[in-house]
This record gives structure tokens, C-alpha cells and sequence, in this order.
């Protein structure tokens, strides 16, 4: 369970979220949708404990600061930031060592997902971005986490990696973890969000529950709440 309540972060004068608050639950996939600016990466990196702010957030009950909370986050962030002179199997080792993990076939699996089994000893500098997002990735899921937050998980990925990352999703939630992920693709998520949460100018806009119901997309919803109406696309039938 992720539990947001009450953040605000300002940058200087400037508010980049005011006063949000929101759950992911065990077993649910929670989206972020908004303009560039909304302040989406802003409540990630407060979430993940690279900014500090004003507010209480907690992973599975406990305070995000704390190591219990490290423990059980996973984080992967919109740019792979991986090291330049440790191969793919190393950053899997160190991820094991620093959470003594013992589960190499679980690594190992990830790397196969990914395709990157056989480039297990390949630096991280000669990874392609795709690559490199992949392995930012796997070593993101590593220890297990039991809340996992993805900014913008698609971009740069090749079609089996998209395809596998889908799957992961499915995985993740089917076990009960909670799963938060931003994103500019509201038409790739369409099929598996729980809860979407739409942020304009540092706020929560709109929430929405996927209930199974007809009705509204969640495109339309997004156009609607950003620029005040539906998909200009679909010809303004709403
Ligand atoms: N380090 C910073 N210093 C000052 N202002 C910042 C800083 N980082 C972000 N901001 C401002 O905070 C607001 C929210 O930015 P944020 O990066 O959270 O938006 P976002 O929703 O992630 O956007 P995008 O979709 O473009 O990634 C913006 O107005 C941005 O200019």
C-alpha cells in the first residue's frame, strides 16, 4: 500500500504539488496523468525520498525516509542512470548483495524478460538507452519490491520489452503489490489501471476507478479536465 496524504512541495515561491493526497492499495495499478508541469514527477521524487516536503507519505505503513520503506520500493526513473564500468550481471550482483537477496535465478529471469541475458557482461556504458532502461528495470525489481513506482516505464522500449513490461504489470498486481505509474500514453495503460489519478498545476484534478463500467474514456476524461473539453481527435462527439 502506497499512502500519500496531505504534500505540498514548493521550489522556492513556486507550489509544484498542493496538498495531494491519494492511495495505491496491495494488488492495484494507479496511474498519473497531467500536462507537462502538472507535477507528476515532482510527487514521485517526494514519494522515492529525493525531495523533501511538507506531509506524510508511507509504503506499506511505514515512513518513506525509513529503510523498512526503502526496502519495499522500487523506482524507475524516466532517465536509466546506470554505472558506466559495471556490467549488466553486476549491477544485478550488487542489487542482490545491497538487499541480501540471495535469488540469482530470479535475476537471472528478469534479465531473460528483458533480453539482456546475453548481454550479462556488456558495460553499462555500452548499453544502448533501451538497453539501459531494461536494465533500470530489472534492477528496480531485483529485491522484490512491494511498491513499485515506474515514471514513464514505454518510452524507448522495443516491442517485446513493452510487450514483457505489460505482462510484469499483470504480475506485480496479481501478487499484491502496488504499482504507480506516470505517464504521457493514456493509450497504453488502458487495459490494466485500477485507480487514474489526472494532476493540473500541482493538484489532483480528477480521480477515477476503473469499475468495469462504460462509459467515459479515460483519454476523454484527460482532454476534458486539461484543456476543457474531449479528444479533439474524435471529433467532439462528447
Ligand atoms: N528543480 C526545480 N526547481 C524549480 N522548479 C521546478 C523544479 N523542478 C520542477 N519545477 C517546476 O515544478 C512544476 C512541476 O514540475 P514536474 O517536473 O513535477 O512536472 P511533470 O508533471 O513531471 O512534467 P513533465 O510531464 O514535463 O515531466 C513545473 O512548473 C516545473 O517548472
Amino acid at each position: 500500500m502506497l499512502s500519500i496524504s496531505g504534500v505540498t512541495k514548493k521550489y522556492g515561491k513556486m507550489v509544484a504539488n498542493d496538498n495531494i493526497s491519494f492511495a495505491v492499495g496491495d494488488g492495484q495499478i494507479g496511474i498519473l496523468l497531467g500536462p507537462n508541469g502538472a507535477g507528476k514527477s515532482t510527487i514521485i521524487k517526494c514519494i522515492t525520498g529525493l525531495l523533501r516536503f511538507t506531509g506524510r507519505i508511507e509504503v506499506n505503513g511505514f515512513e518513506n525516509t525509513s529503510q523498512e520503506a526503502k526496502r519495499q520500493l522500487g523506482y524507475i526513473p524516466e532517465m536509466p542512470a546506470v554505472y558506466d564500468l559495471l556490467t549488466v550481471s553486476e549491477h544485478l550482483e550488487f542489487i542482490r548483495r545491497a538487499y541480501r537477496m540471495e535469488d540469482e535465478a530470479y535475476t537471472r529471469e528478469l534479465l531473460e524478460r528483458m533480453e539482456l541475458w546475453d548481454k550479462k557482461d556488456k558495460l553499462g556504458k555500452e548499453l544502448s538507452k533501451g538497453m539501459q532502461q531494461k536494465l533500470s528495470i530489472c534492477c528496480a525489481l531485483a529485491h522484490k519490491p512491494r511498491v513499485i513506482i515506474f515514471d514513464e516505464p514505454l518510452v524507448g522500449l522495443d516491442p517485446h520489452a513493452i510487450k514483457e513490461l505489460k505482462q510484469i504489470f499483470r504480475e506485480l498486481k496479481a501478487g499484491g503489490a502496488s504499482v504507480l505509474i506516470s505517464t504521457h500514453m493514456i493509450d497504453s495503460v488502458e487495459d490494466y489501471w485500477d485507480v487514474a489519478n489526472i494532476m493540473m498545476n500541482g493538484r489532483f484534478a480528477a480521480t477515477k476507478l476503473n469499475d468495469g463500467s462504460e462509459g467515459q474514456s479515460l483519454e476523454d476524461l484527460f482532454f476534458e479536465i486539461t484543456e476543457g473539453k474531449a479528444d479533439p481527435q474524435e471529433g467532439g462527439n462528447s
